[in-house]
């Protein structure tokens, strides 16, 4: 989503939630200095182009074995294709918290994206792994940018508040709706959403200690509003996978498989 489009939103999050704009603002220009590359690689967004966009959120149902398994039925698919080089049509994108997950799975996600208030060592696992590290600076995560962001090589840093020459705004707000707004903004071809319990108990892979359980709600329909606000203008085919106990549907979405 172009900055023009998204700024409304972001105005009415920062009121919502008091958020300090120059806070942000101030960070994104610290996270600008700690990054080397000038523009983002066009193998990162050829990752993604036309492709298909497995986007993984941090919600309970990643807990059940039913949607583990289909997390890895489509990542051997993705390995099976090529003789098990693995093969560039279908990218896995990771929510900070999810990174955890796959990581349990055997599984290295193409892109994390995340705001550095997940669990370290398993960003650094994946980073270790091969994963792009798509690293969001705001106005509440100025230390962990500052102290963690030169431990990273693979980074592509966003905001949400104005895009700098190597800092981008592909909109969105919490890690799981920004990982669509990636995966849109990317051009994939079809999106399929896991992990997206925006309407039920905070995930055990979601941060273990929350330290304000109402905020966290408030950013989670938050989310929920974004994610539906861009897939109903998206060009991707989406499909949401939930299972019997979840059932947070929201807008945009083409598919809904219940496992
Ligand atoms: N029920 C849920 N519990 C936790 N995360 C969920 C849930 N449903 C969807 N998600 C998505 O999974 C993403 C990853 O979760 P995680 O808590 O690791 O990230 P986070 O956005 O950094 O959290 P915070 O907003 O507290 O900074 C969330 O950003 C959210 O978009
Ligand atoms: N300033 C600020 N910005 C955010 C915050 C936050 O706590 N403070 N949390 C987010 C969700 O992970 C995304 N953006
Ligand atoms: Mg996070």
């Amino acid at each position: 989503m172009h900055f023009n489009n998204w700024c409304p939103y972001y105005l009415i999050i920062a009121r919502l939630l008091n958020i300090p704009i120059q806070r942000d603002f101030l960070n994104s220009l610290n996270l600008s200095t700690l990054i080397s590359n000038e523009r983002i690689d066009p193998k990162c967004f050829r990752k993604i182009q036309d492709n298909k966009a497995l986007v993984i959120g941090a919600g309970p149902s990643i807990e059940e074995s039913t949607v583990q398994n289909y997390i890895l039925e489509i990542y051997n698919c993705k390995k099976s294709k090529s003789n098990n080089a693995v093969s560039e049509d279908i990218v896995v994108i990771a929510a900070d918290g999810a990174t955890e997950l796959c990581l349990d799975l055997g599984i290295i996600p193409d892109f994390v994206v995340t705001d550095l208030d997940g669990d370290y060592e398993s960003l650094v696992r994946a980073h270790s792994g091969g994963s792009i590290m798509v690293i969001h600076a705001h106005g509440d995560n100025i230390d962990k940018i500052t102290s963690q962001v030169p431990s990273f090589s693979n980074v592509i840093g966003t905001t949400q508040n104005f895009p700098l020459k190597n800092v981008y705004n592909f909109g969105g707000f919490t890690d799981g709706d920004r990982s669509v707004f990636l995966a849109d903004g990317f051009l994939a071809r079809e999106i399929v959403l896991v992990g997206m319990d925006f309407d039920s108990k905070i995930g055990f892979f979601s941060k273990r200690k929350v330290p304000n359980l109402e905020l966290k709600k408030q950013k989670l329909q938050i989310g929920k509003y974004l994610v539906g606000m861009l897939l109903e203008n998206s060009r991707a085919l989406v499909t949401h996978i939930t299972t019997s106990n979840h059932d947070s549907s929201f807008y945009g979405v083409n598919k809904y498989e219940v496992l």
